[in-house]
């Protein structure tokens, strides 16, 4: 595979860009090897530099649902630009998604749109608090919110992929008001709430975590959750950054029948440019302001460009129950296919998988939470990564990551994913 000009570009990156990268897990760092820079996206394919046309996993860490550069969207941005890119003035497409948004997820009444699901996260703790008048929230350990410095304690991504889940920057003061528990376990939470009783404003998740590899509530975990949040007066918000319009078009909430108080949001929500937005209960979402005291604003929020792509791409959702149906077909095809390869390889390594999200973990291990996703062997991992890449797969470069598929995977391209994951699971294990 010739990545010459993806090297020559990295070197020259390393000049000018911290690590020649603009977010971190776009690096090769836990799997060795260039990054590729990449030209241009279609469909179910990426091309890089060289290129080199590679089938897609990553999906831009989740956005593309539909696959690269579709038509539908790529038509409705043209058509917005030819109108201006900012105007920093209320418009009416703000209007239509917050209505289309408060319409597809449970828990929202009322909506603010951010610029990412950083700022989302960020945002809904701030009113979280503001709402409550406590400061302390609990943050499960290995999920991941963004890089706002409260949310770097036990972080999941990128920042477990690189061996610093605690980021140095974030102060001690800030680190006190996170409280750490183990996810997929309510009487961690139970105990937590004792010890702090009165103090929690918020419990933020990802109801089902991306962030160490995929991971599933157990039976019970999320209602129990909830259940506790309300006696306690505590708000629940669920981060559905990565869930959201995913798993169903009102998210891991209405999969799993569970209303939080308040939800962020971010990904699809803006059909591939930079958005994120945060929601819930009318009586949390007034303590906003101008209408409330909590301070929140944003130069580019509600970007016309972007408010078209999101929009787009959620009035599609919304009227086409059959794009889950078939993301679910081609989450169950190609994990079914990788099992059996496995199978008969007389392998046992772990699969987790929801709708078109999944992870393939190298231990036999069950997966649940932080501690257990850390028993993956990471160094095999690195090898199948690579050995995937060479016979053009592209997958997320992290055991800690999920990977996300789209309507653009054909039954045919799962097949060649099939075959390359069976040569490539041969090869890492005939060189051990
Ligand atoms: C669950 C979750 N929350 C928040 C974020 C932060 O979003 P962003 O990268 O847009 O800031 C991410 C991913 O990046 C995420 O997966
Ligand atoms: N699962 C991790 C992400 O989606 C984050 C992408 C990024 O930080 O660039």
């Amino acid at each position: 595979m010739n990545i010459s000009e993806s090297k020559r570009l990295f070197n020259e990156a390393q000049n000018f860009i911290p690590g020649g990268v603009n977010s971190p897990v776009r690096a090769f760092k836990a799997v060795g090897g260039n990054p590729l820079f990449i030209k241009k996206a279609n469909g179910a394919y990426l091309y890089d530099e060289d290129g080199n046309q590679y089938i897609e996993l990553i999906n831009s860490w989740g956005p593309m649902i539909l696959g690269h550069n579709h038509p539908m969207i790529r038509e409705a941005v043209i058509k917005a630009m030819e109108e201006g890119t900012s105007f920093g003035a209320p418009t009416a497409k703000e209007v239509e998604i917050a209505e289309l948004i408060v319409s597809m997820v449970p828990s929202v009444e009322k909506v603010r749109m951010v610029n990412s699901g950083t700022e989302a996260t960020m945002s809904a703790i701030r009113v979280a608090r503001g709402y409550t008048g406590r400061d302390k929230f609990i943050k499960m350990e290995g999920h991941y919110h963004g890089h706002g410095d409260s949310f770097l304690i036990a972080a999941g991504s990128g920042a477990m992929t690189m061996g610093d889940p605690d980021s140095p920057g974030v102060t001690k003061g800030t680190a006190k008001d996170t409280l750490l528990a183990p996810y997929n376990n309510l009487e961690a939470i139970e105990k937590l709430v004792e010890a702090n009783r009165g103090e929690i404003a918020a419990l933020i998740l990802e109801p089902v975590p991306g962030n160490m590899g995929l991971c599933l509530p157990n039976e019970g975990y999320l209602q129990g959750l909830r259940d506790i949040c309300t006696r306690e007066g505590i708000v629940l918000i669920f981060d559905e950054v990565m869930t959201g319009f995913r798993l169903a078009k009102g998210g891991a909430q209405e999969l799993f029948g569970v209303t939080p108080d308040m939800t962020t949001l971010g990904k699809i929500i803006g059909g591939g440019m930079p958005v994120g937005a945060y929601g819930g209960k009318k009586e949390i979402m007034e303590f906003v302001s101008p209408s409330g005291p909590v301070y929140q604003a944003g130069t580019l929020s509600g970007n016309p460009i972007a408010m078209a792509a999101g929009l787009t791409m959620l009035n599609h959702l919304n009227s086409h129950p059959e794009v889950y149906t078939r993301l679910n077909e081609i989450g169950q095809k190609l994990t079914d296919g990788i099992g059996k390869v496995n199978q008969e390889l007389g392998l046992d390594y772990t699969i987790n998988l929801l709708g078109s999200m999944y992870s393939l973990f190298f231990t036999n291990e069950e997966i649940h939470d932080f501690e257990t996703a850390k028993k993956a062997n990471t160094g095999m991992f690195g090898k199948y990564f690579q050995a995937m890449l060479h016979r053009g797969v592209y997958l997320a470069p992290s055991q800690f990551e999920s990977l996300f598929l789209s309507t653009a995977l054909t039954d045919e391209l799962i097949e060649t994913i099939v075959t390359a994951h069976k040569s490539s699971i041969q090869e890492i294990h005939k060189n051990q």
